[in-house]
This record gives structure tokens, sequence and C-alpha cells, in this order.
């Protein structure tokens, strides 16, 4: 177990650009972004499509060094693979090879946990998520709900102080991700790890989340707006959603969000209309 610093932000974005090579030069993609996630905090990223929200997580993860300021990961500068976050992507990450139970086992066999054990604790994981029953199910063998929830419980199983997040649960239909937002607030509730949280959905941010991190539209983008979302919980994501309360957030933040919808809009049609 390494030291964490509890004090310090779980990850602290200070001025950080990220840029990209292109053929036709370098594309700045995110710029001026600084805004940190607490401790045990729920945060989400929201923002107009290619606007930087995935780089930001990228950068979060080490996958992508900052062009200019820096990560910081409980008040140390990130250098290289933060090793501290577990990192759930929207695409599937199951090995197609691997049973369900093998797949929960997988990061924990890397990190040296000798067989058994590591079983054990993915069996535990498995249960946690409600698939106590199918360890031995292929990825293709499991619906894609069922799918993800290996995916969580891969993500939650070696028991990161961080937990990355993105777009994890677009690819799902509405009931089914309604009771995985659900499941992973129950989860997250118990653990209080710092969670950030991409989504386009301003819907699944509000309701899910501590903050909501809004940014403009690229190129470099950067946060507008960060909003608190002091909403009871613990939160039943369906139900939140027809609380007034609930309703005045969201168009508090809509308000800031719809203008860099429409900027990204526009561009794009520019772009298209060019090509
Ligand atoms: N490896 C790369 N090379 C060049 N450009 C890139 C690269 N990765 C991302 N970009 C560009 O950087 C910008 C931000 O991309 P990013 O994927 O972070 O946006 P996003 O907000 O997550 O997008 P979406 O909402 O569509 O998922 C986009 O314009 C994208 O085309």
């Amino acid at each position: 177990m390494q030291n964490v610093n509890r004090t310090a932000p779980a990850i602290e974005f200070r001025n950080v650009a990220c840029r990209f090579e292109t053929p036709t030069g370098f594309y700045t993609a995110t710029a001026h972004t600084s805004f940190c996630v607490a401790d045990g905090e729920f945060v989400s990223v929201v923002g107009p499509t290619g606007c930087g929200k995935s780089t930001i997580l990228n950068m979060a993860a080490g996958l992508l060094a900052p062009a200019e300021g820096e990560v910081r990961i409980f008040g140390t500068p990130l250098k290289g693979l933060n090793r501290r976050a577990g990192y759930m992507f929207q695409a599937e990450s199951l090995m197609p090879w691997a049973t369900a139970l093998e797949n929960v086992a997988i990061g924990l066999r890397y990190r040296g946990v000798a067989k058994d054990e590591a079983n054990e604790r993915a069996m535990a994981w498995l249960a946690r998520v409600g698939l106590e029953k199918f360890p031995d199910r292929y990825p293709h063998e499991l619906s894609g709900g069922m799918r993800k929830r290996v995916a969580m419980a891969q993500t939650l199983v070696t028991d990161p102080d961080i937990i990355l997040m993105d777009e994890s649960f677009s690819a799902l239909d509405v009931q089914t991700r309604e009771l995985m937002e659900d499941e992973l607030l129950a989860i997250w509730q118990a653990s209080k790890k710092a969670v950030l949280f991409i989504t386009h959905d301003l819907d699944e941010a509000v309701s899910m989340s501590d903050r909501v991190v809004v940014m403009s539209a690229g190129p470099a983008s950067r946060p507008i707006g960060d909003f608190g979302i002091d909403l009871p919980r613990p939160r039943n994501v369906a139900e939140i959603r027809m609380d007034q309360s609930f309703l005045e957030r969201r168009a508090a933040i809509w308000s800031v969000l719809r203008e860099e919808v429409l900027k990204s809009y526009r561009e794009h049609r520019t772009e298209l209309a060019a090509s």
C-alpha cells in the first residue's frame, strides 16, 4: 500500500495544456485547465463533443503528458502511469478469451497476488456486482450490462484510490444504465474513492456527482463552470431526476453548456462545408 497524502487533492490539474501533432500542425485540445478532485469526491466533466474530456482523463491516468502545467496526484507530480487509479473506458475492456473471473482477477495477478487469493477477491467483487452465478462465462456469453459489471469489478478489485471513468455506461440501454449508475453510487458511497467521471449526459453528471465541471468548446478547451451539486445522498438516479432541485441545478449548468454545444456544432458544420 502506497502512502497517500490525504490532505492534498486526489487529482489536481494545474494550468494544464495538451497538444496533439497533426498533419497540419499542432492542435491544442485543452489549455489553462485547472481544477481539483478531492479525496472521496465524485466529480463529473461535461462539455461539447470533441472538447477534450477524454484528453483530461488520459492526463489524469498518465497516458498523456501535458505540454504545459502539471497533474498532481495526492500532492505528487504525476510522472508516467497513475498507479493509484483504476480506469474504466467506454469501449469493451474485457479479454474475450478469459472468463469473467479471470478478467477480474488479472489485475491482481499482474500485481503479484497469488492465484487463489486473486480468485477469491475477484469472486467477492463479482458477487458485489451481482454476477456470482457467472464466474465461468466468457464475455460473449454475457449481456452488455453484465459485461459492464465485470468491467466495473475489474476496475475496483485492485482497490484504487482514484477511479477514472470515460463514458463508461454510454453504450447501455437506459434501464441498465440507471441500474449501473445506482450500483456505482452504492459502491462509491461505501468506499468514498475519488471519482473523475466523463460523460456527455448532463442528467447523469448531475444525478451522480458532488461537482460538475463544464468545459468550453475546443480548441484550447478549458473549464468555464464548476457547479456544486448539494443534492442529498444516498441518491437513486431515476428518482432524483424528477426532483425540482435536480431540475434547477441541471438548468443552471445547461445555461452555460448550451452556448458551448452550439459553438461546437457551428464549427463542425463549417468544417464539413469546407471539406
Ligand atoms: N491522438 C490525437 N491526435 C490528434 N488529435 C487528437 C488526438 N486525440 C484527441 N485529439 C483531438 O483532441 C480533441 C479532444 O479530443 P477528446 O477525445 O479528448 O474529446 P472528447 O471531449 O472526449 O470527445 P467526445 O465527447 O467526442 O468523446 C478532439 O478535437 C480530437 O480530435
